[in-house]
C-alpha cells in the first residue's frame, strides 16, 4: 500500500477527482490530507474518503512529503505566500495543477527555488481517464519526478514535456479538450434529433459512438486517419458527411480554436506572473 503523505491545498473538483483516483489505486487514506476554507467541503471529503481535513493550509502541510496546489490560479499568490512561511528546511515536493501559473511565479511566491512539478490534468480524471501533461523544474530529482508521476497516474495517462511553455499547448489541446469533444457530442445529438430520432436515443448513440471511436483509436495499432478510412466506403454515406465537414473548414476551425486557447493560456500566465 502506498503511504506517501500528500497534502491537497484546495479540495475542489480536480482535487477530489485525484483523491478518488489515489484511493481507488490503493493509496492509504490516512496518508492524505486536504485543506479547504469551506466547512461543508471538508466534512464531505473526510466522510467520503476517510482522509484528514484541515481548515488551515499550514497545518495541512506540516507532515507532507508532497504538497498538491489545487486552488484557483487567482488564489495562487496569497496561498503560496502563506505556505512559504510554514515550509520546513527540507521542503516537500510541490505539485501544482493550476492552469497558467508558471514555475517562476510559484518559486517567487514560495520564497525560494524548490523542487516543483507542474501538471495539466483534464476533467476526465474524475473517471481515472484523464490526460495529464507534466513538467518538472531543474530542482526536481528523478526520484521526485517518479513520485509525481505515480501520484498523477492515479488520474489517467501522463506525458512529460521538456519545455514548460509546452504546457500552454497541452492546456489548449487536452486541458480544454474535453469541452471540444463534448461540444461535438452535443452537436451530433442535435443533428440526430433533427433527423427524427428521440432525444434519448440521439444522446445515447452520440456518446457511445464517441466512446467507441476513442477506445478503438487507443487500442488499435492503426492511426485515427486509417481507422476513419475503414468507416468510409467509397461513394457511401460517411464520405458525404466528411465532404460536408471539409467544405465547412473543420480542420482550420479546430486549428484556430486550439491556437486561441493557447494564446489565452499565455495571456493568463503573463497576467498572474505580473502579480509580484
Ligand atoms: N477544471 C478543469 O478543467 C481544470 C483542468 C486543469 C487544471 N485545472 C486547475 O485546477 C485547479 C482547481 O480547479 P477546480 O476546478 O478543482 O476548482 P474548484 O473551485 O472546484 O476548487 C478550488 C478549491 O479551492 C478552495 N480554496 C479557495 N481558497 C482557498 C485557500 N486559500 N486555501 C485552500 N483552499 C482554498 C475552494 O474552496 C475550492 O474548494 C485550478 O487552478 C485550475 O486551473 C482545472
Ligand atoms: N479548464 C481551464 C480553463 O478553461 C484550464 C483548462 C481547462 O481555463
Amino acid at each position: 500500500m502506498n503511504r506517501t503523505r500528500i497534502a491537497f491545498i484546495g479540495g475542489g473538483n480536480m482535487a477530489q477527482s485525484l483523491i478518488a483516483g489515489l484511493i481507488a489505486d490503493g493509496h492509504e487514506a490516512a496518508a492524505l490530507t486536504v485543506s479547504d476554507p469551506l466547512d461543508d467541503k471538508r466534512q464531505q471529503l473526510a466522510a467520503t474518503y476517510g482522509i484528514k481535513a484541515a481548515a488551515d493550509n499550514a497545518a495541512a502541510i506540516a507532515e507532507a512529503q508532497v504538497v498538491m496546489l489545487c486552488v484557483k490560479p487567482q488564489s495562487a499568490p496569497a496561498v503560496c505566500r502563506e505556505l512559504a512561511a510554514s515550509l520546513p528546511h527540507t521542503p516537500p515536493l510541490i505539485i501544482s495543477i493550476m492552469a497558467g501559473v508558471t514555475e517562476a511565479s510559484l518559486c517567487h511566491w514560495l520564497g525560494r527555488p524548490l523542487a516543483l512539478v507542474r501538471a495539466m490534468p483534464n476533467t476526465p480524471v474524475m473517471v481515472q481517464s484523464g490526460a495529464i501533461g507534466l513538467h518538472a523544474n531543474a530542482e526536481t530529482t528523478p526520484t521526485q519526478q517518479n513520485l509525481a508521476e505515480e501520484i498523477l497516474r492515479a488520474g489517467g495517462l501522463t506525458r512529460w514535456v521538456e519545455r514548460e511553455a509546452d504546457l500552454d499547448a497541452i492546456t489548449a489541446l487536452s486541458g480544454s479538450g474535453p469541452a471540444y469533444f463534448l461540444l461535438f457530442m452535443e452537436a451530433l445529438e442535435k443533428a440526430g434529433i433533427e433527423q427524427g430520432l428521440s432525444a434519448d436515443t440521439a444522446r445515447l448513440l452520440s456518446i457511445q459512438t464517441a466512446l467507441g471511436a476513442a477506445r478503438m483509436a487507443m487500442e488499435s495499432d492503426e492511426s485515427p486517419a486509417q481507422l476513419r478510412q475503414r468507416v468510409t466506403s467509397p461513394g457511401g454515406t460517411t464520405e458525404r458527411a466528411l465532404n460536408a465537414f471539409a467544405d465547412g473548414g473543420l480542420e482550420t476551425l479546430v486549428s484556430r480554436a486550439v491556437n486561441a486557447a493557447r494564446q489565452r493560456a499565455g495571456e493568463l500566465s503573463a497576467l498572474l506572473g505580473a502579480e509580484k
